[in-house]
């Protein structure tokens, strides 16, 4: 008994070691690393392609947009849908691809200025902004700066911090931004797709879809698979959208039939008019000095056919 109890012992210290070699099989190259927001907004993209499988060799890195701005800044991406602000920044870095974006054409449903007061009366009050947003912050100044003519003070963090009791308005964007519109807590919310439609009559395209210049150069036929695993999974949620809305819902949590209303509402390609819309919202920040006039114009990648 106690030699065969040596003797398994020893077998299974040799399989121990075995084992771990034998079931990982080849080790995968990781050749594409993507970026995917992680707001319930992208599961009209996102759900159908993890309900296919993840292709072999693409990883995929969710997190809050300002997260993925600096990854892709820094070469830890490839490649994901970024604030398009990142873009306007570092457009040398990247380019645009085309017919994907995360946009809307009106209110967007979760990107508000919440406010304890109206917003005509912020002119040197606090206003904390959502240090997952890049995209945003600009566009709040925008909106309160140039179209509403008041100009508060501003400090960045996140909407559950230190600030939210001392502030007179916070921006909220995504997945915290759709919580405090259940919570109701705020007297005042300005939905900024809708109050960016009233003052251009332009959609406004919040994130784009940015690829790393040496990507393209390094990986063009991968990045076309990847485009059209986008576009093939993006047209797959439109008409699955009522089962998305059951898996989504949940993360807030909402009703499932707010949830549709609300991804209804968010549109996912850059049609010609958004691209305008994106040249307008850039137009802006130049003219205020918050980005270079290299920012335009835009760079698409075309895709040979
Ligand atoms: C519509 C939204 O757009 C988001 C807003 C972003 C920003 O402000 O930088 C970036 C990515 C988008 O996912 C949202 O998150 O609600």
């Amino acid at each position: 008994m106690r030699v065969n109890g040596v003797a398994s012992a020893e077998k299974k210290l040799a399989m121990s070691v075995l084992e771990p070699q034998e079931v990982a099989g080849p080790q995968i190259e990781i050749m594409a690393r993507i970026g995917m927001v992680n707001y319930i907004n992208t599961a009209p993209i996102y759900e159908p392609w993890k309900r296919r499988g993840i292709d072999f060799g693409w990883q995929v890195e969710e997190a809050p947009p300002a997260t993925l701005n600096k990854k892709l800044a820094a070469g830890e991406l490839d490649l994901g849908f970024v604030s398009c602000i990142e873009y306007g920044l570092h457009p040398w870095l990247y380019r645009i691809l085309p017919d994907l974006s995360i946009s809307a054409n009106g209110p967007v449903g979760s990107v508000f200025l919440f406010s304890k007061i109206p917003i005509k009366e912020l002119d040197g009050q606090l206003v904390l902004l959502s240090s997952q947003s890049d995209t945003s912050v600009l566009l709040t100044k925008v909106v309160l700066e140039e179209f509403f003519g008041v100009k508060p003070r501003y400090v960045k963090g996140e909407v559950a911090g230190e600030y939210r009791v001392e502030c007179a308005a916070l921006l909220a964007i995504g997945d915290d931004a759709l919580r405090l519109v259940e919570e109701g807590a705020f007297d005042y919310q300005l939905d900024l797709g809708e109050t960016w439609k009233e003052h251009t009559g332009l959609p406004f395209v919040f994130a784009v879809c940015a690829v790393r210049e040496d990507f393209c150069a390094a990986q063009p036929v991968m990045l076309g698979s990847i485009h059209r695993r986008f576009i093939e999974c993006r047209e797959e949620g439109r008409s699955r959208l009522k089962d998305i809305c059951m898996i989504a819902a949940p993360r807030i949590p909402m009703e499932v039939a707010d949830c549709f209303a609300y991804l209804k509402g968010i549109e996912y390609d850059l049609a010609d008019e958004k691209r305008v819309a994106l040249e307008r919202f850039f137009g802006y920040l130049i003219q205020r000095g918050e980005i270079d006039p290299g920012a335009l114009p835009l760079k698409m990648h075309s895709f040979v056919k």
